[in-house]
């Protein structure tokens, strides 16, 4: 937008389009209130957020049934997909939310001015995915890490395009070993072999996931084998939501219909934006404890304040030379914060 002044006509006829549409928010908030008082709605039901659209979102109360477009209260904001909440169906098709339930956790991005956003909340695992091609470095697999660990949320290694690996494993073997020996659990997976996707699938089972990973290791291949049904995943959007304009970039939850019978299904909230997920604003103490098996020696080191660097008497550097902790993450810890201190 060009920096010229606005006129004192268009200023104020942006004002008054701004006082329109808070009025007619307003109006749309009073006669809830008063349907809500005159049950017109019915009885409150738990659900949760499928997809939002600015003022909307898209409910549903269970796992796959097809979401009922809902508006908001006027005092409730901030509500993201995968968010619980309370509702009640309207006699139109339609529904309002009343209220928010408790966030186990929440995925935050930066928004264009940098600030940080919540998108998606209520997820069980950040599934980060890497693959024999383009191969990995354990750096940024560390990366990936310490970004999920910051969330609180329980982070997943999934190694696809196994049907690439060389029959003795590679190197990959013992990069996969050092993960699991941390306590990481490693599932592995191939969209290019029959059954390549089972292990995927008990993991998935009961859960809520997102997707991350690097471009090319193939995310939208496993997702796209999750979901087979195109219609599925367009059909999970109510109407209206297909003809909104955020359709490409809001957060979506999906549910995952389980292989076969001995498996349950799962969910997945995937939007581009969650794919993009890595590391960002992070200070160093998240840094540290996003190392998780440094945990035990942290705070027996000499000094309060020890970096890990030079100082003598350092539990850290100690337990490296005791084999307690892989000298390759110690580099990634001191690559990350260092990449900190220049930023
Ligand atoms: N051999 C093999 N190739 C795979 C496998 N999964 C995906 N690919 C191929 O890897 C390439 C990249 O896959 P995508 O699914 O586009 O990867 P992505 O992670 O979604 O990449 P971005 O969209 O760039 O983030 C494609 O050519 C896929 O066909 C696999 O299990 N084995
Ligand atoms: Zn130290």
């Amino acid at each position: 937008m060009s920096k010229r002044k606005l006129s004192r006509q268009q200023r104020w006829r942006i004002e008054k389009i701004q006082a329109e549409r808070a009025e007619r928010a307003a109006r749309k908030a009073g006669q809830d209130d008063e349907k809500l008082a005159a049950g017109e709605y019915g009885a409150e039901r738990d659900g949760r957020v499928i997809a939002h659209f600015g003022r909307t979102l898209d409910v549903a109360s269970r796992a796959g049934e097809t979401p009922t477009r809902c508006h908001l209260r006027a005092n409730l904001e901030g509500l993201v997909t995968g968010d619980r909440v309370i509702w009640r169906a309207g006699e139109d098709g339609s529904g309002v939310v009343v209220a928010r339930g408790e966030r186990d956790n929440v995925l935050e991005r930066p928004d264009m001015r940098g600030l940080l956003k919540p998108v998606a909340a209520n997820i069980d695992q950040i599934l980060i995915v890497f693959a024999v091609e383009p191969e990995p470095h354990a750096g940024l697999i560390d990366r990936y890490l310490v970004a999920a660990e910051a969330t609180g949320i329980t982070p997943v290694l999934v190694l696809n395009k196994t049907d690439l690996l060389p029959d003795e494993g590679g190197e990959l073997r013992g990069l996969l070993d050092r993960y699991r020996g941390i306590g990481y659990q490693v599932v592995a997976t191939s969209t290019e072999v029959d059954g390549g996707l089972d292990a995927l699938y008990a993991q998935l089972a009961d859960r809520t996931s997102v997707f991350v990973g690097q471009s090319g290791v193939g995310k939208s291949s496993l997702i796209d084998r999750l979901l087979p049904d195109e219609q599925l995943r367009i059909g999970a959007l109510s109407e209206d939501s297909r003809k909104g304009r955020h359709t490409t970039t809001t957060a979506q939850l999906y549910h995952l219909p389980a292989p076969d019978e001995s498996l349950a299904s799962g969910e997945l909230i995937d939007s581009p934006g969650i794919r993009e997920f890595g590391l960002t604003h992070l200070t160093e103490r998240e840094v540290t404890e996003g190392f998780i098996e440094f945990a035990p020696y942290l705070g027996l080191c000499r000094f309060r304040d020890c970096r890990h660097r030079q100082e003598p008497g350092c539990a850290i550097r100690d337990a490296i030379d005791e084999g307690a902790i892989h000298p390759e993450r110690f580099a990634s810890y001191r690559r990350i914060v260092d990449s900190l201190d220049s930023q």
